[in-house]
């Protein structure tokens, strides 16, 4: 793994103006993104997020999962708190790309959960990896985090390279009819921390 700074420019939002650092794993190809909000240092924990890319719900709106609402949530938390970053890491479909997301979509919507559509396919539940997120965490100056995450996986893989997780910040937003199944498969087979939470508004 090869992670190379690339430049910076400013990323007006509607929460407020961050900063954004681009990245290139010149091993791969895969271009990575960094946000990041007021003054950061790597002596106190910074509130962060680490998310993996999710097309479909980030850009296109999709309800069949919980990503575009985490990483709005995780957004305003950070700008209402001052400072904090968003390491965003171009792993979709939780590694295996968009074109097999859209297979394994295709798989559940025939019945299978998102745990069963990825081995179908010839996949394991998880493929990411996390070996970008120190490089890219030492060029913004970050070492200590308080990780906004429902994800064990996330934060042990953190630890595992040497980052201080501080705190585990719960992050669960935007559960509506549609992701119900995937959210409870998340928590049944993934791992995931969650605890009951509400639907969105236009899905009461
Ligand atoms: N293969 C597959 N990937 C999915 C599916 N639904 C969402 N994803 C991907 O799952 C990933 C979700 O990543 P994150 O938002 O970082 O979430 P997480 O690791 O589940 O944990 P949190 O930090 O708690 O959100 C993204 O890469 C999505 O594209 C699915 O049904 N199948
Ligand atoms: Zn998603």
């Amino acid at each position: 793994m090869s992670i190379k700074y690339i430049a910076t420019s400013k990323l007006p939002t509607p929460w407020g103006v961050f900063a954004m650092h681009g990245f290139e794993d010149t091993e791969t190809g895969k271009e990575h993104v960094a946000l990041t909000y007021g003054e950061l240092n790597a002596t106190e924990p910074m509130l962060g997020r680490i998310h993996s890319e999710c097309l479909t719900g980030d850009a296109l709106f999709s309800l069949r999962c919980d990503c575009g609402f985490q990483l709005q949530t995780a957004m305003q938390n950070i700008a209402e708190n001052g400072q904090g970053f968003i390491l965003y890491l171009r792993q979709e479909g939780r590694g295996i790309g968009l074109l097999n997301k859209i297979r394994a979509y295709e798989l559940q919507d025939q019945g299978a959960n998102t745990v069963e559509a990825n081995e179908r396919l010839g996949f394991e539940a998880d493929m990411r990896k996390y070996d970008m997120v120190e490089p890219m965490l030492a060029q913004i100056s970050v070492s200590k985090v308080k990780l906004m995450t429902n994800n064990p996986r996330k934060v042990k893989a953190m630890q595992s390279m040497g980052i201080e997780v501080a705190e585990r910040v719960p992050l669960q937003v935007g559960k509506n009819r549609y992701n119900e199944d995937y959210l409870k498969t998340k928590s049944t087979q993934l791992g995931h921390m969650m605890t009951e939470h509400h639907f969105i508004e236009e899905d009461k």
